[in-house]
């Protein structure tokens, strides 16, 4: 409360300080200008310039601070809340969408402020006093001066609605030339082999020329505005003249004086506040969506249950599962892993291997049926360290190995992974061993590399129950047989789900399941289903001749 006394104190110290110059001016011409009222005149209007620029900067540096403090609270926990969001929901929301809300969202806020918008509250507070003023002088030379300053308001909204319409357009134009410009930079090598140069750049000069028009549209209404608050103030003041000339609302020289600068004092923050509309509506915009992702109900929740130690049994009965409003494509699967099995799942591309993989790590809810972990049910459950999925192409944070399988535990544990996992050698082979830098999502390693750094990232959290979506491609039979290797420690003794691709990693679990259109359609070990009719001896025909 005493915080909003302070800050409106300010605004009106601001605003009023600026007005107080056409007063003294008043009082200098009405004296005739003696010598003695220019004197104190001058003292006091060079003071009240002092108070209001003083209060302005104070104004303005309470201001900043006070959003910029609230901004970075609003970044930390809508941070939070993207890591407490649920899986499937986290999997739903465009991770560009989560990244633009924290960031070129929380930026137009910073950049209206920056702009001059913490200015708003001084203007509002000029207008409001200008106003006051001007009808205390005289309500009849007031009262056309506030129609005319209406009818320029409606004018100004107008163009503001116009303004705003052709930005609209030149921000989605400029934003697909950004796409175009990005895609023909990283698609340069693609372009190059190809020769289809000619073609990249005939489209990006199109989408170039198009960001241009657009912008160079936005410029008549923004002119045109300007140009209003000037006409606007030329009629006012020339309304205020001839009405003080003709002796209308009784006004000495001096106040009739006064009131042609109150007249600019009126309309040019009026000019500001339309003009700062749209701007305004940017940021709050920009504000709203932050604060929407920042007070998110967060997906743990304080009474979830934890997994009672050791390796997780995991029991699907009856489930099925869709995408959004899409059709089923998983269908009653009911299987039941023990503690410590290690079960391969296979099937043709588009079977539902990966969605029952998901299904597992929550980034998708079965729309039928129950899934349970050791007896409870998976939406009951924290499974955080517990249940860790390695995906085909894991992602790595741009800095050292160690920064990225340690992320947080301390440095000795690091190494004892890597010993347990057998890399000491593949480790000696890199430039800085375990202070070797990654680049941006690990580009600098190689994709077996990247899943050795994801196993041993996976054995520091040391989970009972790893889903492991085994990678297709990229990796060489050197490096393949390090993450075998590897693979066997990490998941001795731990249930293991691994959605396998190839007929060594499907030979080497203790049981298959084979995934067709959705369905578990035989379940068994290796030996047994290669010799029984189905699906899985084709699949092993085709990986041989592979
Ligand atoms: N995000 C998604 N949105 C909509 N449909 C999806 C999505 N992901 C998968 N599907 C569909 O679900 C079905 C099962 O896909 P899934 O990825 O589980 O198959 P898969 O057996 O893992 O295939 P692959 O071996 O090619 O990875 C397919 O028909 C696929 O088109």
């Amino acid at each position: 409360m005493l915080n909003r006394t302070t800050t409106a104190l300010l605004a009106l110290l601001a605003g009023a300080g600026r007005i107080i110059a056409p007063l003294t001016v008043q009082h200098v011409v009405d004296s005739g200008f003696a010598p003695r009222t220019v004197g104190p005149a001058v003292a006091v209007g060079a003071g009240a310039v002092v108070v209001a620029g003083t209060a302005s900067m104070l104004l303005n540096r309470r201001l900043q601070d006070q959003v910029e403090t609230a901004l970075a609270r609003l970044r930390r926990d809508g941070l939070r809340r993207a890591h407490d969001m649920a899986a499937s929901r986290f999997d739903r929301t465009p991770s560009a969408d989560l990244v633009a809300r924290l960031t070129s969202d929380v930026d137009q806020v910073t950049t209206f402020l920056q702009g001059g918008g913490i200015q708003f509250v001084t203007n509002a507070a000029q207008l409001l006093i200008a106003t006051v003023i001007m009808c205390v002088y005289s309500w009849q030379l007031g009262l056309p001066v506030l129609v005319l300053a209406a009818l320029t308001l409606v004018a100004m909204l107008v163009l503001q609605r116009v303004i705003a319409r052709r930005f609209g357009v030149a921000r989605r134009d400029l934003s697909r030339m950004q796409s175009a410009v990005t895609e023909s930079v990283l698609g340069a090598p693609v372009i190059r082999s190809t020769g289809t140069g000619e073609r990249a750049r005939a489209k990006l000069d199109t989408a170039v020329d198009r960001a241009r028009d657009s912008l160079l549209r936005t410029l008549p209404p923004l002119h045109a505005n300007a140009s209003l608050g000037e006409v606007a103030i030329s009629t006012m003041t020339v309304a205020v003249l001839l009405g003080g000339a003709y002796g209308i609302g009784g006004l000495s020289a001096g106040q009739v004086v006064a009131m042609v600068f109150l007249v600019t004092f009126f309309v040019r923050p009026l000019q500001f506040l339309v003009q700062s509309l749209g701007e305004a509506q940017n940021a709050l915009t920009g504000w709203r969506r932050a604060h929407e992702l920042a007070t998110t109900p967060s997906a743990v929740r304080p009474d979830d249950l934890e997994l009672p130690p050791g390796p997780v049994e995991v029991c699907a009965d009856r489930v099925s599962a869709r995408y959004g409003d899409g059709p089923l494509v998983l269908h009653d699967v009911s299987v039941r892993i023990e503690p410590g099995e290690h079960v391969a799942i296979v099937g043709p591309t588009g079977s539902g291997k990966s969605t029952f993989a998901k299904l597992l790590t929550r980034r998708l809810e079965p729309s039928a049926g129950v899934i349970t972990l050791s007896g409870i049910p998976l939406d009951r459950l924290t499974t955080a360290g517990r249940v860790v999925i390695v995906p085909q192409d894991p992602f790595l944070f741009d800095g050292t190995i160690s920064h990225n399988v340690r992320l947080g535990a301390p440095d000795g544990d690091v190494e004892r992974v890597f010993d347990d996992l057998g890399l000491r050698g593949w480790l000696a082979t890199l430039p800085d061993g375990l202070d070797t830098r990654v680049g941006l999502r690990g580009e600098r390693l190689s994709a077996g590399e990247r899943q050795l750094v994801a196993l041993a990232r996976t054995a520091l959290a040391d989970p009972d129950l790893v889903v492991l979506d085994e990678a297709t491609s990229g990796i060489d039979p050197a490096t393949d047989m390090v993450v075998q290797r590897a693979l066997a420690v990490l998941t001795k003794g731990r249930t293991t789900i691994s959605i396998a691709h190839r007929l060594n990693a499907a030979a080497a679990a203790d049981r298959v399941l084979v995934f067709d259109n959705g369905r578990i359609v035989q379940s068994g070990e290796h030996p047994d289903l290669v010799n029984a009719p189905g699906p899985y001896a084709g699949l092993v025909s085709a990986w041989r001749q592979q």
